[in-house]
């Protein structure tokens, strides 16, 4: 069974968060994820994530502190998914090499198909986004 290192960027801007969609015919083809990709040999998942993210996105960020890492098993191949807490430097964002792309707040999150792998993920901010307006 492959394993792969993948890493995964929570982007935000203000109060929103970038996601994107799957190429078409790629693995998980069309399921929506936080943009991102596979760690290069010698890359660490900050360099990995800098280049991803221009890749596919045309941004430039700032990696922040790890979020969490989730492993995954798919029924043909087992992910570790480095996700990072990221800010939004510059940049006018643009599908290169994804599908589509959306800024979300996080409430709106649970209305995406997400790549299963995500989902801890996306239960986790929508968890914390609603403790945090409970407390304000
Ligand atoms: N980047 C990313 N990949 C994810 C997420 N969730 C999830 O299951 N994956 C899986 C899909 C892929 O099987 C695997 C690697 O992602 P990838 O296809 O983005 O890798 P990459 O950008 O390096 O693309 P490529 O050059 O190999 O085509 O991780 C996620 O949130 N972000
Ligand atoms: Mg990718």
């Amino acid at each position: 069974m492959r394993t792969v290192n993948v890493t995964a960027a929570i982007i935000e801007r203000g109060r929103e968060i970038l996601i994107s969609q799957r190429l078409k015919g790629s693995h998980m083809g069309l399921k929506w994820e936080f943009p991102g990709g596979k760690i290069e040999p010698g890359e660490s998942p900050e360099e990995c994530l800098r280049r991803e993210i221009k890749e596919e996105l045309d941004l430039d960020i700032r990696v922040g502190d790890r979020l969490m890492i989730v492993e995954h098993q798919y029924e043909e191949l087992k992910v570790i998914l480095y996700c990072y807490r990221c800010s939004y430097l510059g940049g006018e964002t643009k599908a290169k090499d994804c599908h589509d792309f959306r800024w979300v707040v996080i409430g709106d999150l649970k209305s995406f198909d997400f790549a299963e792998a995500d989902l801890p993920v996306v239960r986790y901010l929508t968890a914390q986004a609603g403790s945090d307006a409970g407390s304000d």
